[in-house]
């Protein structure tokens, strides 16, 4: 076969030798298996199809080109009956997890057509071949395909007129979830937070079963959907009411869907019953082990709109998109896969149920008092690998050997963190104090069965251990014994013929043989059938040793297909139990997360916020998480923060409201000096605070916010062909149409991308509208002085500048924000700093003084008018 070729990546469609297209075949002049192969083509005509043909998994056709362009490998052409010659590629089968990975990433379903009966059995008709599965990225098992730090969503839309259902699986790790709303702007934010590799889409479109790429658009996708996704467009009937419903009474085994949650919720049940059929029918045989469905309301979670997620960095930086410089990559300390992916959902969905957040509070301050607790516990959380995942496989049927054995080391770690655990009293780690007895049996079998090191390959042997199956046993001794005899043979033959050269060998197309040297073949004995003849040897066999051999064949296949069964049976029975382990390991993610958090509050010095009901935002002495980390030790200057206290809100009339604890903040103060790292710091602190975990402060009182709105210097849109000015309108509309006052907004500039006075007028607007009608918690950093005014009018106003020090010749930057607006610009002082010639900075000066002669801006507030 030379269908496939790293090295030499020569893609040479030549279409006069061979067709290409196999709507165009003349099927009845197609040979029986390429006939196969076209009647399963119409079925997934727009999925890559590999075809198992003994060692290899080929494309025929347009596939075949596509295939051979895509991961560069040889296109070839083959025989496909009297229709001529077809074109052809293929990939080596036990590489296809490889090739499919690398198709998958490129955005393409793939269908996997495999010969489900061996070659023999066939015995001279077409050997059996069916789809196994359909592999697409939102529904990736094997270990190669998936990120471990993250899950893979696959998820399903329904929407009608504004409403729309969402729900969403990791078929990895078994969680599945699904809720409604009436806003189809949460819909998409949703979405965002999700980041799901597949959507499902149930439209009337004519090419049901295409998957449009990332920036792909189709007339039937709603365009609500954020185009940066893959969409699966799916025919709409699993998704109606009459369909949905029975599919998850089924699979989950109630009677009603009140149980589950979603009941009430009709477009919830569509989108969910809407997925479970395409886990079906890509999954084929083997079943997709799912939790039970768990719904819930967006509303029950802190909102972080994807704007404010990508300006606080959570998961990546705003500059290059990486991980490092994140929020997320300041705060883990986990110790295993499953809590690294916790952490990331903990922190994509922060709550806002106080209860909720103080047991995770109280289970981080445990850990952090007990030093030797948690050191032991993350030692031993260490050596636990990725239990969901592991469980996921085995439910699937695809987990191999070494899946099951790293399962059984895992799971018999469980007991020695439950005796850890067994004087702790916070809750998270309550909860892993009872491991069920069922887990610890499963892990003994496992360890009894399984040898400790197996191969890959779980249909080759070398996978039981001896004493457990007495039939296996006594075949391996029966094969052992062959072998040793043909071990002996070499010795016993050069004695009995005295050749000392006379060699025992093996190779695949002959089996055993005895060679000999061509100079002593007159010395052979009689005994010996020739067989073959080299240039300076000569292979013979002896009816004896055939014997052997085809008994140590046969039985060898014997052998290797009861371990098999022996091995599938082995993980049936941990796929039975994958609901116990899978809670387990959920209990053990979190408590993961939390002793990470533990260690890094420790680490970093950081304290317990006390968690209120209340507006209050009072954090004295807070740090940026991240900057923290980046900067020397002592080297961040830590900063103070008082908004909305209590009695703010209780007040009605603005003109009683007191002055110490602001709603809205105006910061000012130089370029560089700190605002955007300030104004970021309130929003991280919150959010961290609302995740549970502790915060860089010395000390912290924080009422639970509703929603963080961040608007930060807006870049050009270019994808939707929005100016920066448009960006940072339609941002300023979107915090004013939602924010409330138990929301933090945070403002880095307001108006840059206009003209002066258009920029400063909007700017105004928006800060007296936020402190008087919404009185959201807000920062609103500024280079526009004059909005200092704000204060003097409105009592629950206050500014605050970040001070710098000046020299004769240089700006000491000190980082300190306190009370006062900065009365000084000191942009052209910056812009000497970075070079500008020093007549260009003259005449700035001289410009800037005609203006604050002439220009006398007069604003009062809108009610005072
Ligand atoms: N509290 C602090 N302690 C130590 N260093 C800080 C502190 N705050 C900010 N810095 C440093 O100062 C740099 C500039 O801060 P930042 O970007 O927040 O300035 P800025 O006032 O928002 O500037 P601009 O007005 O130009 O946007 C940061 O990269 C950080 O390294």
């Amino acid at each position: 076969m030379t269908a496939s070729s790293s090295e030499t990546p020569s893609y040479k469609p030549d279409p006069s030798t061979f067709i290409a297209d196999h709507r165009q075949v003349d099927r009845s002049k197609l040979s029986q298996m390429y006939l196969h192969y076209v009647e399963t083509k119409d079925k997934y005509p727009h999925a890559m199809l590999l075809y198992r043909v003994g060692d290899f998994f080929e494309c025929y056709f347009q596939d075949a080109v596509t295939l051979a362009q895509e991961l560069e490998l040889v296109l070839t052409s083959k025989q496909a009956g009297e229709q001529g010659r077809v074109a052809m590629s293929g990939v080596p089968h036990h590489s296809w997890e490889r090739y499919t990975t690398l198709l998958v990433e490129k955005g393409y379903a793939v269908v996997i057509c495999d010969q489900v009966e061996d070659a023999a059995e066939a015995a001279g008709r077409l050997v059996r071949r069916e789809v196994t599965r359909v592999v697409t990225p939102g529904t990736l098992l094997e270990e190669g395909m998936l990120k471990s730090s993250r899950n893979n969503y696959l998820a399903a839309v329904v929407i009608a007129a504004n409403h729309w259902g969402l729900a969403y699986a990791d078929i990895s790790t078994g969680e599945f979830l699904t809720t409604q709303g009436s806003d189809l702007e949460h819909l998409t934010q949703e979405l965002m937070r999700l980041q799901p590799s597949e959507v499902l889409v149930p439209t009337n479109a004519p090419d049901l079963g295409s998957l449009l790429r990332p920036g792909e658009t189709s007339p039937h996708l709603p365009q609500c959907l954020p185009p940066s996704f893959c969409y699966s467009l799916r025919s709409q009937v699993p998704f109606s009411q009459g369909e949905a419903r029975p599919k998850l009474l089924q699979k989950f085994k109630v009677r009603s869907l009140e149980g589950l949650g979603c009941d009430h919720l009709p477009l919830a049940v569509r989108a969910a019953g809407g997925l479970l059929e395409y886990l079906e029918d890509t999954q084929k045989e083997n079943p997709i082990s799912l939790q039970r469905l768990r719904t819930y309301t967006t509303t029950d979670y802190l909102i972080v709109d994807n704007q404010t997620r990508r300006n606080l960095e959570i998961t990546q930086t705003v500059r290059d998109g990486t991980f490092h410089g994140s929020l997320l990559w300041a705060l883990d300390r986990t110790s295993t896969a499953m809590g690294g992916r916790a952490l990331r959902r903990w922190l994509l969905q922060p709550l806002i149920d106080i209860k909720g957040i103080r047991s995770r509070q109280d289970t981080i301050q445990e850990l952090m008092e007990n030093t030797p607790l948690r050191q032991d516990l993350r030692q031993l959380l260490r050596q636990i690998y990725d239990l969901e995942r592991l469980t996921g496989r085995a439910g699937s049927g695809t987990a191999n050997a070494k899946d099951l054995v790293a399962l059984a080391d895992s799971l018999s770690r469980l007991p020695e963190l439950s005796r850890l655990v067994a004087d702790a009293h916070s809750p998270f780690l309550k909860a892993l104090q009872k491991v069920p007895p069922i887990l610890e049996e499963l892990a003994q079998k496992l360890h009894v069965h399984l040898v400790e090191s197996p191969p890959i390959h779980i249909k080759e042997g070398g996978l039981i251990r001896p004493g457990v199956n007495p039939q296996l046993d006594e075949r391996k001794a029966t094969v052992e014994a062959d072998q040793q005899w043909i071990a002996n043979l070499e010795v016993d033959e050069r004695a009995r013929t005295g050749i000392p050269t006379l060699k025992v060998g093996f190779n695949k197309t002959f089996g055993y043989y005895i060679s000999i040297s061509r100079a002593k073949a007159d010395q052979v004995p009689a005994n010996y059938i020739r067989k073959q003849t080299l240039t300076n040897e000569e292979r013979y066999i002896t009816p004896d040793l055939k014997e052997r051999e085809a008994r140590i064949l046969t039985a060898r296949d014997d052998l290797n297909q009861l371990e098999y069964e022996i091995f599938t049976t082995l993980r049936e029975e941990v796929g039975q139990q994958a609901d116990v382990i899978r809670n387990l390991s959920r209990a053990v993610a979190a408590a993961d997360v939390l002793c990470g958090l533990a260690e890094l509050a420790v680490q970093q010095g950081y304290c317990r916020p006390e968690m209120l009901p209340g507006r209050e935002i009072a954090i004295v002495d807070g740090r940026h998480p991240v900057v923290e980390q980046s900067l020397p030790s002592g080297f961040f200057v830590p900063n103070s923060t008082q908004l909305g206290q209590e009695s703010v809100e209780k007040a009605t009339d603005n003109q009683q409201l007191i002055t110490d604890s602001p709603d809205l903040i105006i910061l000012t103060g130089p370029n560089a000096s700190g605002k955007s790292c300030y104004l970021r710091q309130v929003g991280l602190i919150q959010l961290m605070a609302q995740i549970g975990s502790f915060i860089p402060a010395k000390f912290a009182h924080l009422g639970i916010c509703d929603r963080i709105f961040t608007r930060v210097g807006a870049v050009d849109d270019l994808a939707t062909g929005q100016s920066t000015f448009m960006v940072e309108m339609n941002e300023t509309a979107n915090i004013l149409n939602h924010a409330t006052s138990r929301s933090l907004v945070l403002l880095d500039e307001i108006g840059r991308g206009t003209a002066t006075f258009d920029g400063l007028s909007i700017a105004w607007a928006v800060a007296e509208y936020l402190a008087t009608e919404i009185r959201a918690r807000t920062i609103f950093a500024t280079h526009y002085h004059e909005l200092n005014e704000l204060a003097g009018m409105l009592s629950n106003v206050a500014n605050y500048q970040v001070t710098v020090k000046e020299l004769p010749d240089q700006i000491i930057f000190l980082h300190q924000v306190q009370p006062g607006g900065a009365d000084k610009s000191y942009g052209i002082e910056a812009g000497r700093l970075a070079g500008l010639p020093a007549v260009v900075i003259q005449r700035a000066k001289q410009v800037m003084g005609q203006i604050e002669k002439h220009s006398k801006i007069a604003i009062g507030l809108k009610n005072l008018e």
